[in-house]
């Protein structure tokens, strides 16, 4: 067994479990009445600069424990005066240590969008996202069956969310953007085998569409790996370990965004 299938196992139990405690149509009412999900595409993909996605994780299974993170909405708000377009929580309990309180307690104290990061394989987690307040959801194509992976998208959409939708090599980003990916990231960390390679986004940037918004993921370290992801074409990155293991949490978040807006980065800009 893969880590990746390992890990959806894990999270195909705990889900079974929820579902038992709290029925879809609780879960789609809940939905429903919470605030609706901000608009994430213009927050993505700006003009002169880089979006920064930084992201709360107080654990992985390639580095095991990160930071404890017994407040989670506390460094989501240093995040977001740092200059952060987004916040990622991760949601995942078993590897990653992360829960759907952490999402609320984030969603409850920032005013940006929200990703739910986690092994998303039904519907019901979709759902389980917009009912906490989610506004954007990852979607992992390797995790997924392409039919599957389509009606998630469209699930997410269909409520106002947008997908993130993750990949590692050429035939997933084509799989991606088939599904209606209008945000495709790029994982330099490979799920299944837990390696990093941090040539991977600049080797598949120049096969996601021009009208796709662009992320690369993992291993990103500092500023110099930000432009360096600008100049191979990346709107947005996904950051979490450097951010929550360094201890300043929103200076190092605002040294990530003056990197993306750096002057140099002007002549590899579309005009
Ligand atoms: O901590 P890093 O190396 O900066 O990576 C952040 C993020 O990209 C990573 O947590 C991640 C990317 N895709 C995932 C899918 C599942 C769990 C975790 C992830």
């Amino acid at each position: 067994m893969s880590v990746l299938e390992d890990i959806v196992a894990g999270v195909r139990e705990d889900l079974a479990e929820r579902e038992a405690r709290v029925p879809l149509d609780a879960l789609k009412e809940r939905a429903n009445a919470v605030p609706g999900a901000l608009e994430c595409l213009g927050r993505l993909k700006q003009a002169d600069a880089v979006s920064v996605i930084a992201e709360v994780k107080r654990s992985s299974p390639s580095k095991g424990s990160l930071a404890p993170i017994a407040d989670p909405a506390a460094l989501a708000v240093e995040y977001e005066s740092g200059g952060a377009s987004a916040i990622s929580v991760l949601t995942e309990q078993r590897r990653f240590h992360g829960s759907l309180a952490d999402l609320d307690a984030v969603r409850g104290r920032v005013d940006v969008p929200v990703l739910r990061k986690d092994f998303v394989v039904t519907p019901y987690q979709v759902w389980e996202a917009r009912a906490h307040g989610a506004d954007l959801v990852l979607i992992i194509v390797a995790a997924l069956e392409q039919t599957v992976l389509e009606s998630l998208v469209e699930r997410v959409h269909s409520l106002g969310m947008t997908a993130l939708v993750e990949t590692h090599n050429l035939e997933e980003v084509r799989r991606a953007v088939d599904a209606g990916a209008r945000v495709v990231g790029v994982n330099h960390r490979n799920l299944k085998t837990l390696e990093l390679d941090r040539g991977l986004f600049r080797s598949l940037a120049e096969y996601i569409p021009d009208d796709v918004i662009k992320i690369a993921e993992s291993g990103i370290r500092g500023p110099h790996d930000v432009m360096e992801m600008a100049r191979a074409g990346a709107d947005g990155v996904l950051v979490g370990e450097a951010l929550v293991t360094d201890g300043a949490p929103r200076a190092s978040v605002a040294d990530l965004v003056a990197a993306g807006s750096h002057p140099s980065l002007r002549s590899v800009r579309p005009a």
